[in-house]
């Protein structure tokens, strides 16, 4: 099947020649979630804008439903809801009124149930008649995420839907994302909450600079990159480690109360058996060991760090 979302070769110049976007190709199967990931700057907005026609591509193609952005902009994007970064809802309507307006504003017609089922499934019903300056600021991004889907669109974009709200409404949030999934909306978040991307996202997209570093499923990529550490707490301190142990990727650490072992998550021997039996041979006595997997947050640093270099070091 073909992606509901492609992109080609994206690129984007801004007037006075910063180049945004350096040929940005993705494509973005129907239901799946993606989370791009990338620093302040990165162009994940304006990836955004451009497909949702507010910014026009310096060149390169995107087509949504097999609809071109640019020659079939209409239909292109009727597909899709935009939910922005910046709450930008008239502060004196009223909530419901939103939803009516932005399915008129593409041409449909007032479908009275199907607002009371959006407004519903945000937990917005009740405050269906209240003015949206009423609202607090989480209530606020579910208003944003209702008037984006109220002209029933098949592709959400989510440009950092959490920022700035709370735990409990983030959690909430990420519910009503899962939701959405379930009914076969495909949805493309931005966000620098790397615990997002981890809890709701199939694949996670590293976006740097105007391109993206890569592209793979979440699970695939914390394995891939992370490592494990396991954490032996010693009876006694070591001054150095012993002779036995040379052959280990280990360090120690907290003035030689713990040694720390690091290993692949996904190698055929992680060697721990062979460490416990080296460490045993060695005479040290163990009081406790933990593992720590790294999280995508250290992956994440590591891809954009390992970037930035790559590109110093080609300039
Ligand atoms: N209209 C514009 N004219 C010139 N430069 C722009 C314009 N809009 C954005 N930029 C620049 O393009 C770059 C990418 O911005 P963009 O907003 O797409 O990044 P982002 O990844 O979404 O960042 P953030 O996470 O901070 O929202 C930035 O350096 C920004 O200053």
């Amino acid at each position: 099947m073909a992606a509901i979302l492609q992109i080609r070769d994206l690129k984007k110049t801004y007037e006075g020649g910063f180049e945004a976007l350096k040929g940005i190709t993705l494509d973005i199967e129907a239901g799946e979630i993606i989370a791009l990931l990338g620093p302040n700057g990165a162009g994940k907005t304006t990836l955004i804008s451009t497909i949702c026609g507010i910014t026009e591509p310096t060149s390169g193609s995107a087509t949504v439903g097999g609809h071109d952005i640019q020659q079939e902009f209409r239909k292109a994007r009727s597909m899709i809801g935009l939910v922005p970064q910046e709450i930008n809802l008239e502060p004196f309507s009223v909530v419901e009124d939103n939803l009516h307006y932005s399915r008129g504003l593409f041409g449909k017609p007032r479908d009275e149930a199907l607002v009371e089922r959006i407004l519903k499934r945000l937990s917005l019903w009740d405050k269906r008649r209240s003015r949206v300056r009423e609202l607090s600021g989480g209530m606020k991004r579910r208003v944003l995420i209702a008037k984006a889907l109220a002209h029933e669109p098949r592709v959400l974009f989510l440009d950092e839907p959490t920022a700035g709200v709370d735990v409990g409404l983030r959690k909430d949030m990420w519910e009503t994302v899962a939701q959405l999934k379930s009914e076969g909306v495909t949805i493309i978040l931005t966000t620098h909450y790397i615990e997002e991307a981890e809890a709701m996202a199939d694949r996670v997209g590293v976006i740097l600079k105007g391109q993206i570093l890569m592209v793979e499923p979440t699970q695939d990529l914390m394995r891939r990159f992370g490592r494990k550490e396991l954490r032996i707490e010693l009876r006694a301190p070591l001054d150095a480690l012993p002779a036995q142990l040379s052959d280990y990727d280990i360090e120690l650490a907290d003035e030689g109360q713990t040694l720390v072992y690091s290993y692949d998550t996904h190698a055929d021997r992680t060697g721990i058996a062979g460490l416990m039996r080296s460490l045993n041979e060695a005479g040290i006595v163990l009081r406790d060991v933990q593992t720590r997997q790294s999280s995508l947050e250290e992956i994440f640093v590591d891809l954009v760090s390992e970037g930035s270099t790559e590109e110093e070091a080609t300039a």
